[in-house]
């Protein structure tokens, strides 16, 4: 085999099964020097697990490692994986936000440095040196926790970055593992983020770059391999591939996006919020219909994200007034409790925290709002609920009785979604709601808000994902600072509507 036809990083036959659940089948991976190498697959199809083979955290049943030709034994030893030319960047993306940049740029670097002889000046040299390297404007003695979301993603990729470069393993460049790097950050900073995956890539680094945004997969990568069940369906070349292609090939059947319902007429909102101030916002007033879907959206640290969390009271307003079909409610004083007792189900960004309860079963985390509610203890009948729901919400789930921590982050929403939806609420609050889910799932989480109108009830949903919002919702709010500064109706709920509306007044 020539040099150049010797593949970065080759996995051959991955195979792994968790009890009954086949998790992968037989995998092939191969990923080329320089290249961006899209991780595709709906959720639960295999991504996180073959990347957890990668670094030592799962053994496989069977498979095989080549880095640069070079055989490695499987399992990786927790730890080795950056001694062969492999780091990782996972969502969370593993920072210390009360450390400086140059305390976490340097944290766990056993290999080139020791802990107890660290000359700080020559460390922060460098760092600076590593910086405009990468055209990045990172200090070292910046505190992580006041750097923007796109320059902690920066510093988490260039420390990555760092610890694979070529002259520590044996002259090749190493690859970077990039796990959904991008949500939550508005387009011009992916942009950003882009241009350095571009100058890393140029340098021969290989990336893996998992994510469920079809276009920015499009835009940012050479090929991808797309896995279903745990199979790999196939390994597409970018350029020659179309986005519906690449639906198809993730879920197996082509994905219509639907038309949004017609809001109900009604004389009165169904839902009406006063002088609702909070951390960001300021004296915010808004209305939603009857059967409609409202749209609020912003910039990193708008607002908008503030609403739903305020009115379920799962963080602490200091003033605003509900008015929810002719009942009144003080928001200040709202506390989750209360929120379920009006019939508001909130569904929040952050489900790992705060959806679901990872080391309860699926049947304790659905059933849990139920309890209460008259309901009798029987655990056959709350776990006939569960298959139900798990069926309906198309969870993947190999039993009701599983630890919730063991579903994959897609599914562990949609189980969120159908615990609360189940109760039939007539407020539906979200935050990003579509935040690591797949294709295919998307549409049916659409399904079921678009249900949840149909019966009459009212959404508000906030995200930064415009192109959400152009498919679902009927009106927009875009929100700057705490307040409310454009609203979108109708035919003006557009993608690049939207966007322009975010970013026309920041200086
Ligand atoms: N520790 C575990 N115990 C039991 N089952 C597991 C475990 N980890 C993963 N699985 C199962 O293996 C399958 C693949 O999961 P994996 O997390 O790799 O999917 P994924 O493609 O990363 O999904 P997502 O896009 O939702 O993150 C799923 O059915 C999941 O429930």
């Amino acid at each position: 085999m020539s040099q150049a036809a010797i593949p970065r990083l080759a996995l051959r036959g991955l195979t792994k099964t968790f009890g009954g659940v086949r998790a992968l089948d037989c995998a092939d991976l191969t990923v080329v020097p320089g290249e961006v190498h899209g991780l595709l697959g709906t959720n639960g199809s295999g991504k996180s697990t073959l990347i957890k083979v990668l670094s030592g955290f799962h053994a496989p049943d069977a498979g095989t490692l080549e880095i640069d030709g070079q055989p490695i034994p499987l399992p990786m030893p927790l730890g080795r994986s950056e001694a062969h030319g492999l780091a990782f960047v996972h969502q969370n993306l593993g920072l210390l936000p009360e450390a400086t940049v140059l305390e976490n740029l340097i944290a766990g670097d056993h290999e080139r440095l020791n802990p107890w002889r660290i000359n700080w000046r020559a460390e922060a040299e460098r760092a600076r040196k590593l910086f405009a390297e990468h055209h990045l404007e990172l200090l070292p003695q910046q505190r992580v926790g006041e750097l923007s979301p796109v320059k902690r993603a920066q510093l988490a990729i260039v420390r990555a970055a760092d610890r694979v470069q070529e002259h520590r393993h044996h002259g090749a460049p190493g690859v970077l593992v990039l796990d959904e790097p991008t949500p939550f950050l508005p387009q011009e900073d992916v942009r950003e983020l882009f241009a350095m995956i571009r100058r890393l890539t140029s340098r021969g680094v290989s990336i893996i770059f998992v994510s469920h945004d079809i276009d920015e997969v499009l835009e940012v990568t050479d090929r991808s391999t797309v896995l279903r069940d745990g199979k790999v369906i196939g390994t597409f070349e970018t350029a020659a591939t179309g986005r519906a292609d690449l639906v198809q090939a993730i879920v197996g059947r082509t994905v219509a996006v639907d038309r949004r319902v017609d809001v109900l007429p009604a004389a009165e909102p169904m839902v009406q919020v006063d002088g609702l101030s909070g951390a960001i916002l300021k004296d915010v007033a808004l209305s939603v219909q009857p059967g409609e879907i409202l749209g609020l959206t912003g910039l990193i640290g708008a607002g908008h994200d503030e609403v739903p969390m305020l009115i379920a009271g799962a963080h602490s307003a200091n003033a605003g007034k509900l008015v929810l079909n002719g009942q009144t409610y003080d928001i200040a004083g709202m506390r989750p409790g209360n929120a379920i007792a009006a019939r508001i189900a909130f569904i929040p960004a952050d489900r790992q925290r705060a959806g679901i309860a990872p080391d309860l079963s699926l049947t304790e985390n659905v059933t849990l709002p139920l309890l209460g509610r008259g309901l009798a203890l029987n655990h056959r009948k709350l776990r006939g609920i569960t298959m139900d729901l798990i069926r309906r919400f198309t969870v993947k789930a190999a039993s009701p009785d599983q630890p919730a921590s063991e579903l994959s982050g897609g599914n562990q929403q949609k189980l969120v979604l159908g615990k609360w939806l189940q109760l039939q609420p007539q407020l539906v609050l979200l935050d990003e709601p579509t935040q690591g889910i797949d294709v295919g799932a998307r549409q049916e989480i659409y399904d079921h808000l678009m249900s949840v109108c149909a019966a009459g009830g009212a959404v508000i949903c906030a995200t930064s994902e415009f192109e959400q919002l152009e498919i679902i919702a009927h009106r927009v709010l875009v929100f700057d600072r705490g307040r409310i500064k454009a609203e979108l109706k109708g035919p003006d709920v557009t993608k690049s509507g939207i966007a322009k509306a975010c970013y026309e007044t920041v200086e």
